[in-house]
């Protein structure tokens, strides 16, 4: 996915919940100046592999099987910890360093690739743990344009850009342990942002001609969401 592309659902999910395209574009900017390219063959091969993309949904513990059975396991933010206490190796974490940055730096300095997000809300989060990540294994992120080592492979939420992430990279089937788009357990603007991650989810699998278990019962609303925010762009 690249920018010109993910753009149409970025300008709606800005509108959506009032974040400001200046302040993700400063982030950015921060994330640049701290970050180094991070070639995405770094990530390992991921081409063909049944890819676990693993939410932070309480139920991940029920289906912390689905991940173990996956050739690659990505992890949303707090997943990785929940995945890595069961014993499941994680290949890759997603996050935008708002619950748990310290897996996330000890992850890289593991040897195992972080996705870090920089956006207009986590300033500060960004200027005090990137610096503290292994250099060489972190993937710099915006929700904004790419520019310098900051890349835009699409999506909004961990869990989602993760998704978008494993597209990117041409994996092959993808599973969603820890996934709970209708969770009562979590607040209105979490909710809100669910949503969004379902849109997005939704988007991916008509793009890529597949069918994600996940997205049963949800696949009308989040198409009548899309096609309002697409119409006109094209896609
Ligand atoms: N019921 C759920 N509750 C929380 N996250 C979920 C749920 N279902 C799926 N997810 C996915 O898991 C990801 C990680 O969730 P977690 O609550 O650990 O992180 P977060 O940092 O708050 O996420 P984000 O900042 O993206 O909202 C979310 O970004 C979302 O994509
Ligand atoms: N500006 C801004 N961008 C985001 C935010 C957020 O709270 N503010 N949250 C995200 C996922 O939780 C992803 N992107």
């Amino acid at each position: 996915m690249n920018f010109e592309a993910f753009e149409p659902l970025y300008e709606a999910i800005l509108a959506d919940f009032g974040f400001d395209r200046a302040a993700d574009e400063r982030a950015r900017d921060v994330a640049a100046e701290l970050a180094t390219p991070f070639p995405l063959d770094r990530l390992g091969d991921w081409r063909g592999e049944t890819v676990a993309v693993a939410g932070a949904a309480p139920r991940l513990v029920d289906d912390v099987g689905i991940a173990r059975d996956a050739d690659v396991v990505v992890a949303a933010s707090t997943a990785a910890d929940v995945l890595r206490d069961r014993g499941v190796a994680v290949d890759c974490m997603v996050t935008d360093l708002d619950k748990n940055p310290e897996t996330a730096a000890a992850l890289t300095r593991e040897g195992v690739p972080v996705a870090a997000h920089a956006h207009g809300d986590n300033v500060p989060a960004v200027r005090e743990w990137l610096p503290r990540f292994a250099d060489e294994r972190t993937l710099a992120t915006t929700q904004a344009a790419p520019a310098g080592p900051v890349a835009n492979l699409g999506g909004f939420t961990d869990g989602d850009r993760a998704a978008f992430l494993a597209d990117h990279v041409g994996a092959g089937r993808l599973v969603f342990p820890g996934w709970a788009f209708d969770d009562p357990d979590v607040g209105p603007t979490k909710a809100r942002k669910l949503d969004w991650a379902a849109r997005l989810l939704r988007w991916l699998e008509r793009r890529r001609g597949e069918r994600f278990g996940v997205l049963d019962g949800r696949r009308e609303a989040a198409d009548a969401a899309l096609d309002a925010a697409l119409s006109g762009s094209g896609q």
